[in-house]
């Protein structure tokens, strides 16, 4: 299922490319105003802090909200509290765009993450070019010859890298980048299966010069409370907030757990 949705990633990329060449779309990253010190606005604090994710459908759970305006929802996100929007781009499978990412990018003063299945410097150019301060990089999608080119790539576009682990490996393999945040997704991409636990299994494993990002999985504020009690510095949270009516009390009250 990761190997399909980072295909179909990829291969939307390439028919991108094809109307939209890739030094044009380079031209548009380095001309847009200087991203967001994401590393400063997610640093470690007395609360934890939380990443609120625009997301409309997944491939587990199918169709979770319609979002007919992603600006309004980002602000009710950044008045809530959180420190970063994520929004996710990806199109077949989580019903996302580029074109969310800069209505959000516009509205919202808070650091914005490309989430999606990212793959080539086309899509890391994307993302900068659409105003992206963060961009995911999944380590189980990447070979790591080509995660460390994606990390330096971003780096070097002014953003920062959320490198996502799901194992001990693969932490392994993000602190050997240099990464500065790093997520545990509790959500095994290739089956679907959350382990809310897994965050507390791996926190200890990752560099203390690290940002550490729990993923996933939670629906009330004792998931936060018990992300946070685990070791999370940030927390990020889709579902919960997309399905929620007033998703700006609820961001107050898991800022509070
Ligand atoms: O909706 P949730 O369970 O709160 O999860 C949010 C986020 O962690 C999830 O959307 C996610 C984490 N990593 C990903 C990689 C690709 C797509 C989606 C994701």
């Amino acid at each position: 299922m990761l190997a399909d949705l980072t295909a179909n990633a990829v291969s939307d990329a390439r028919a991108r490319e094809v109307g939209r060449p890739i030094a044009e779309v380079e031209r548009a990253a380095l001309a847009r105003p200087a991203a967001i010190d994401a590393l400063a606005a997610l640093a470690p604090a007395d609360r934890v802090r939380i990443i609120a994710e625009i997301k409309r459908s997944s491939p587990s759970r199918g169709s979770l909200a319609a979002i007919a305006d992603p600006a309004a929802l980002a602000r009710s996100y950044e008045l809530g509290g959180a420190s970063a929007i994520s929004v996710l781009t990806e199109g077949r499978k989580f019903g996302g765009s580029l074109a969310d990412l800069e209505l959000v990018r516009e509205t919202v003063s808070l650091p914005v993450l490309r989430k999606d299945f990212i793959a080539t410097p086309y899509q890391v150019f994307e993302a900068r070019a659409a105003g992206a301060d963060l961009v995911l990089l999944i380590v189980a999608a990447l070979d790591q010859p080509v995660l460390a080119e994606l990390h330096a790539l971003i780096l070097e576009l002014g953003m920062t890298p959320l490198v996502e682990t799901h194992s001990a490996d693969e932490v392994e393999r993000a602190a050997d980048l240099g990464a500065k945040l790093i997520g545990v997704n509790a959500r095994d991409l290739t089956t679907f299966e959350l382990d809310a636990d897994l965050f507390g299994r791996l926190a200890g494993r990752i560099p203390a010069d690290a940002i550490r990002v729990a993923e996933s999985a939670v629906k009330h504020a004792a998931d936060v409370a018990h992300y946070r009690d685990a070791g999370a510095d940030v927390v990020l949270v889709g579902e919960a907030l997309v399905t929620d009516g007033d998703p700006e009390s609820t961001l107050r009250r898991f800022l509070e757990a």
